[in-house]
């Protein structure tokens, strides 16, 4: 006598988890959108992609307790909508621009082949293979622009990233099995809610996968708000550059390398002669821009390792690791003549006076090297502006 094996799910019970699943996940990233304290680029269409899951997985659920219509063309139209959505999401969270009509022709195209082998030649094997194929395809193309931004939002960079694209791979696996498997073997051809092993286990890794696959869209958002945050807390909002809070910690490391090295540092303090009447004969917002051209010329002239920040108003500091005073005097220089060119019309002509100050092992804190630069800047102001000068003499360190 046959025995026939049960399950403690069945197929219909593990999709409408499914469902469930990503309908309380789809809240939670639109609770998310609300609750950020910085937006971010591409949070509200990964949400609706994680509603169109929930709405996709409670169709597929209700299939034989409602019209076929409403169950198999909506259902699977909307979990192949959720994937685009959730691709259009990333590439607006990269700052990508994403051509909607190709994947909506390809979306249209899908449902309308779904809706033939439904009710003019109903045949359950090239539904599947087309809805899988598609949203194996479209997982795997999306894995592909995660994989390939060159920015620090990429995969091994940012844990949400990584997580969306390790998910994205098994997802695309899932569904490239599920579509060969339904064109080539007679077991791959049962309907979505027949009972058996096979159906479970494919309706359990598609709703593990969209589960993982929402809480990387989560993850992403906040690594994305806690970059933003880090990044604010030490760069001036004007001009880019470093602010006195990062300065000074940059300043306190120099000190601790060198006194572990023996290697000198040198400081520049650098201000935009008579800038008062820049903002008087110009305007302020004229002023601000010449300011954030300064800033972005200074940080193109120097090497990589120096730091740019904004000491307060029109006054900049530069730290040189590693510099002594006779090879920051070439680079004060060098940031003389050229920081000052203008590639925009808009701009008046301007120039910058600079004092540069070496630390020495005399020096009690970094203040006393800072001050020095000051004294050496005030001595250019007063020696006629538009040149450098060097603030005591260096003390070997
Ligand atoms: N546009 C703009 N102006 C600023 C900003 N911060 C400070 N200022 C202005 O910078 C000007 C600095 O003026 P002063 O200290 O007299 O210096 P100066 O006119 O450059 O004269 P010298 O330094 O002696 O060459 C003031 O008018 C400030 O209002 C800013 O963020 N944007």
């Amino acid at each position: 006598m046959g025995t026939t094996a049960t399950y403690a799910l069945d197929p219909r019970t593990t999709v409408l988890i499914g469902g469930i699943t990503s309908g309380l996940m789809a809240l939670v990233l639109s609770l998310l959108t609300r609750a950020t304290p910085l937006p971010v680029p591409g949070l509200w269409t990964w949400t609706a992609g994680a509603w169109s899951v929930f709405g996709a997985m409670l169709l597929l659920g209700l299939r034989d307790w409602t019209s076929n219509l409403a169950t198999i063309t909506l259902g699977n139209g909307a979990l192949m909508l959720a994937y685009i959505l959730w691709l259009a999401g990333t590439h607006r969270h990269l700052g990508q621009r994403m051509r909607w009509w190709p994947w909506l022709t390809v979306w249209t195209l899908a449902t309308a082949l779904v809706s033939w082998f439904i009710f003019v030649e109903p045949s359950f094997r090239v539904r599947t293979v087309v809805v899988a194929g598609l949203c194996a395809y479209l997982n795997a193309h999306h894995a592909l622009v995660l994989l390939r931004h060159p920015r620090a939002e990429r995969f091994g960079q940012s844990i949400g990233v990584s997580l969306t694209t390790t998910w994205l791979l098994i997802l695309c696996a899932v569904y490239g099995i599920r579509a060969l498997h339904a064109a080539w073997f007679a077991q791959g051809n049962t309907g979505l809610l027949t009972q058996g092993a096979v159906q479970i286990i494919y309706t359990g890794c598609f709703t593990i996968c969209n589960l993982m696959l929402v809480i990387g869209y989560a993850t992403t958002a906040s690594d994305h708000v806690r970059a933003r945050i880090e990044d604010q807390a030490i760069h001036d909002p004007l001009t880019g550059g470093l602010n006195r809070q990062a300065l000074m910690d940059s300043l306190e490391r120099e000190r601790a390398r060198s006194a572990r090295t023996g290697q000198p540092f040198s400081v520049a303090m650098l201000d935009v002669d008579n800038f008062k009447k820049i903002n008087d004969s110009h305007g302020h917002p004229v002023g601000d821009r010449v300011l954030v051209h300064l800033c972005r010329r200074m940080s193109a002239l120097v090497r990589p390792n120096d730091v740019v920040a904004r000491y307060g108003g029109e006054e900049f500091v530069i730290v040189m690791p590693e510099t002594a005073l006779g090879a920051a005097l070439l680079a004060g220089q060098r940031i003389l003549k050229n920081a000052v060119q203008i590639d925009d019309q808009a701009l008046p002509p301007f120039t910058i006076s600079i004092g540069l100050a070496q630390w020495s092992s005399a020096d009690t804190s970094v203040d006393t090297v800072i001050a020095r630069a000051d004294a050496a800047l005030y001595a250019a102001k007063a020696n006629g502006r538009n040149r450098v000068e060097l603030g005591g003499s260096a003390i070997s360190v």
